[in-house]
């Protein structure tokens, strides 16, 4: 199990994160919800250990891995999938799949990833990763990379945005093939009809958790309070661009 104890992050005296805590219990989906700067994206970075807690500890299986970084967690099957998706010029969908031959996968394994992120093989697999790949397209790469890795963890950072009217399936089809495989998904959204899919949810709202349990019942929750909230329109006029 993957916990955040009494997790607060401070940057330059302001508090991002205050006092938060989760679990993340193995072969379920979570979604973390909430408005812009809510602080989501900042609890994905604690998880993967791209940024350290000012206070509080993230703990794997009840080991401490708070001073752990990226690397070392991605060995213990923490993975992320980045708000924005990255370019490797050189390296093919393909290599990129299977980090340069690392992960052992025959062409069936490639074929069905990429037909799940709806990316045919035929077109896509000897492609390069490069900015003649559309935002979207790379994006869909990087999900089938983690469906290709069958991480312990996969955190996905907003992974709907930037992808069309089919991103609702694909993220059901995501959530489905990582339940089938044991991943445990930790889903980062704003759209609460994308939190509606995964089992259980954390509301989030100007750094502090403001609800947490069966997903639908916190997507209501969030619903009914959210839109109505003044923070969250000081917080969206705030933080444009
Ligand atoms: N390094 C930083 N320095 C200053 N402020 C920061 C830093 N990192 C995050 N913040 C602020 O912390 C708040 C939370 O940011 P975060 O990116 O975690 O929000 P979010 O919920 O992921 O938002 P969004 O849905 O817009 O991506 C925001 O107000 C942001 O501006």
């Amino acid at each position: 199990m993957l916990c955040l104890r009494d997790v607060t992050y401070e940057v330059n005296g302001r508090r991002i994160i205050e006092r938060v805590n989760m679990r993340f219990k193995e072969d379920m989906t979570y979604s973390i919800l909430g408005p812009n700067g809510a602080g989501k994206s900042t609890l994905a970075h604690i998880l993967m250990g791209v940024v350290k807690p000012t206070e509080g500890k993230v703990l794997l299986d009840e080991r401490d891995i708070t001073q752990l970084g990226v690397t070392e967690r991605a060995k213990l099957g923490i993975t992320l999938l980045w708000q924005e998706p990255a370019r490797y010029d050189g390296i093919t969908v393909k290599e990129y799949l299977t980090l340069g031959g690392k992960i052992k996968a025959d062409k069936n394994e490639i074929r069905e990833v990429l037909d799940l992120v709806g990316l045919p093989y035929e077109l896509y697999a000897h492609r390069f990763v490069d900015k003649s790949l559309s935002g979207g397209e790379r994006k869909r790469i990087e999900l089938a990379s983690l469906l290709l890795l069958k991480p312990r963890y996969a955190i996905l950072d907003e992974p709907d945005s930037g992808l069309d009217i089919t991103a609702g399936e694909l993220i059901e089809d995501v959530l489905e093939y990582f339940r089938k495989v044991g991943t445990t998904v930790i889903l980062i959204t704003h759209h609460e009809e994308i939190a509606a899919k995964t089992d259980f949810a954390y509301f989030v709202c100007a750094g502090g958790l403001l609800k947490k349990g069966f997903s639908r019942e916190v997507v209501e929750y969030y619903k009914k309070t959210c839109g109505r909230c003044f923070l969250t329109g000081m917080m969206e006029d705030g933080d444009k661009g």
